[in-house]
């Protein structure tokens, strides 16, 4: 009901015409029953044409204007619920692309599906023909009125069965509650594992999961299609229940109206016209009762578009450094990955000057990539902070520092458009020339030019099918798209051949002679040569920085120099 107030509140104007059009159309509703009192009055007893004439052609009229009346209402309830419903499914997906990350981890892929597919049941909980059925209700009263002028106690009887009926919807609401919620449960595990047997469809095949899969999702669906007939069979109640309170109330008006004229206390036109306005009083409620498990459905859904908007968003304000000199420093950083028993690091406390090389090293799952993407202020430190020429990230503005970077992720993914829109993400400026000596200089041109489409080819499938060297390749080219000050390569020589090996060095010769700030993750011992400042993460809970050369920065040499036996690379012209 809170959502239905915001909603007509939002739109005012539409609800009270939708409340004026309900208003009309139920009076006029009334027409009909009016129209068998007076035939049965003026014209059984009479007999004159004319006036049978004239009564026919009043409620047709009367009819046609109700009619005009509920389809305008219809119209307007589509407005009051138009904008809200897009809102609401534009919030639920931005939510799900500007969340932090940290925030976000915390709701299972399924939940987070789930979360936006229920804005579609909050629609059609609040679809134009459920909106006008509830505007209805109030004029139920109406009716009763009527019915109470030409007898109270037909109308007493009316009443009594008003309030049987809604009182089936509203114990029909609180008893499907909790197994719509579960439904919801299990959908989102359903969700769940859709997007595990489509985005591992590989895994699934080559290590046999499938049977367990297909055993999970029979499992899941079997419990989904019990809870679904649960309610099914409870929806029959509800309505059994709605048609036997139609016909018992028929039954009763009649009866009782019988008496009353057999007394003279009512005449026949009055009771088969009171029997009339009973049902159109019944209808509204019955229409509510019915509904009781599309609203709590809505109700629920709307919770848990909810839940995604209590996620916090990564800010769109903040500061912008006007001039930014590439000095980055790590104060005191501590980090516990949630529902971990300690501290994946604490205390780390590295000032990083601007065109500085530093490699992060350290075992499989010691933190690099953790540091990494609290350096590209992806995620936040628990305690201390990270400055950008002594600004705390915190009260930067993540969109102009994300330009600051030249950031390689340890597995990138790509979004499903064009090479080149994927590759101008952060600087759509570039010029199709740009682009191409990026992809030169990471070694990703041969692949694109071997494309049918070059740089207008589309990446599908989030980039995940393309070879790894040449994903990563691509990656780097993407990375250096933004010119920024600032790199952050997480692995960068993983998975690549002696080319690639060789392409990565060259370029992190360029870009430390250009006066980057380089911060590397890597196993790979020349790389570690290259640095000033190495940062072992294996040292718990508090790393050790050391630090390596008191050469300036750009001047390492070491950098593919005898690399896994390969010749020294010769260093292209500095950016
Ligand atoms: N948000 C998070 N939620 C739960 N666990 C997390 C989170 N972030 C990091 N971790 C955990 O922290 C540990 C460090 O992971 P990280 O990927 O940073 O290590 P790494 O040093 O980069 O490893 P590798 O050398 O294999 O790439 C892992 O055990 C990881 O599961």
């Amino acid at each position: 009901m809170n959502e239905l107030w915001a909603r007509l509140r939002q739109r005012p104007g539409p609800a009270v015409l939708m409340f004026v059009a309900s208003l009309f159309a139920n009076i006029l509703g009334l027409a009909s029953s009016l129209y068998v009192i007076q035939v049965l009055k003026r014209y059984v007893s009479y007999g004159v044409d004319a006036t049978l004439a004239t009564l026919t052609v009043g409620v047709i009229l009367a009819i046609v204007f109700e009619f005009g009346f509920r389809w305008s209402r219809m119209k307007l309830a589509a407005v009051v619920s138009g904008r809200p419903d897009h809102e609401l499914g534009i919030g639920a997906f931005g939510i799900l692309a500007t969340a932090q990350l940290g925030d976000l981890n915390k709701l299972a892929p399924g939940e987070r599906r789930e979360a936006v597919s229920s804005v579609e049941q909050v629609e059609s909980g609040f679809s134009a023909p459920n909106l006008t059925a509830l505007f209805d209700l109030p004029f139920s009263i109406i009716y009763v009125g009527a019915i109470y002028l030409f007898s109270p106690m037909l109308a007493g009887i009316v009443l009594a069965f008003l309030i049987f009926v809604a009182t089936v919807g509203v114990l029909n609401q609180m008893a499907v509650r909790p197994f719509t919620r579960k439904l919801a449960e299990h959908q989102s595990v359903g969700h769940g594992l859709i997007g595990t047997t489509s985005t591992a469809a590989e895994s699934v095949r080559a290590f046999g999961a499938a049977q367990k899969l297909i055993g999970d999702w029979s499992a899941n669906l079997t419990a989904v299609q019990s809870l679904r007939r649960s309610l099914a069979r409870r929806q029959g109640v509800v309505q059994s229940m709605t048609q036997s309170a139609q016909g018992l109330m028929g039954a009763a008006v009649i009866g009782v109206g019988a008496t009353l004229v057999v007394k003279g206390e009512l005449d026949v036109s009055m009771m088969i016209g009171a029997n009339l306005l009973a049902a159109r009083a019944l209808q509204p409620i019955t229409r509510f009762a019915q509904l009781s498990e599309a609203l709590v459905k809505s109700r629920q859904a709307l919770d848990r578009v909810r839940g995604l908007s209590a996620l916090s968003v990564e800010r769109g304000e903040g500061a912008a450094l006007r001039e930014y000199s590439g000095a980055l420093e790590l104060r005191d950083v501590s980090f516990t990955p949630p529902g971990a028993p300690g501290p994946l690091f604490e205390e780390l406390t590295v000032k990083i000057e601007p065109g500085q090389v530093v490699a992060l090293v350290g075992r499989n799952g010691a933190g690099k990539t953790t540091l990494m993407r609290m350096m590209a202020g992806l995620i936040g430190p628990d305690r201390g902070q990270i400055l950008a020429d002594g600004v705390d990230l915190r009260q930067i503005v993540p969109g102009w520092w994300r330009k600051q970077l030249v950031y390689l992720p340890q597995e990138p993914t790509f979004f499903n458009t064009t090479i080149r829109d994927n590759l101008k993400m952060l600087n759509p400026d570039l010029s199709d020339e740009a682009l191409e000596a990026l992809l030169e200089r990471s070694g990703a041109a041969r692949f694109v030019h071997e494309t049918p489409n070059g740089l207008d080819t589309r990446i599908t499938g989030d980039g995940l099918t393309l070879a790894r060297g040449v994903r990563r390749r691509l990656a780097v080219a993407r990375a250096m798209a933004s010119g920024g000050r600032v790199v952050l390569f997480d692995e960068p020589t993983e998975g690549m051949d002696d080319e690639g090996v060789r392409q990565v060095y060259e370029s992190l010769i360029q870009l430390a002679r250009a006066g980057r700030t380089i911060v590397i993750s890597s196993h790979d011992p020349q790389i570690i040569k290259g640095a000033q400042i190495m940062v072992d993460l294996d040292a718990k809970p508090k790393p050790t920085v050391t630090s390596l050369s008191k050469e300036p920065a750009g001047a390492s040499k070491d950098w593919g120099a005898g690399a896994r036996g390969r010749p020294p690379v010769k260093p292209k012209a500095a950016e």
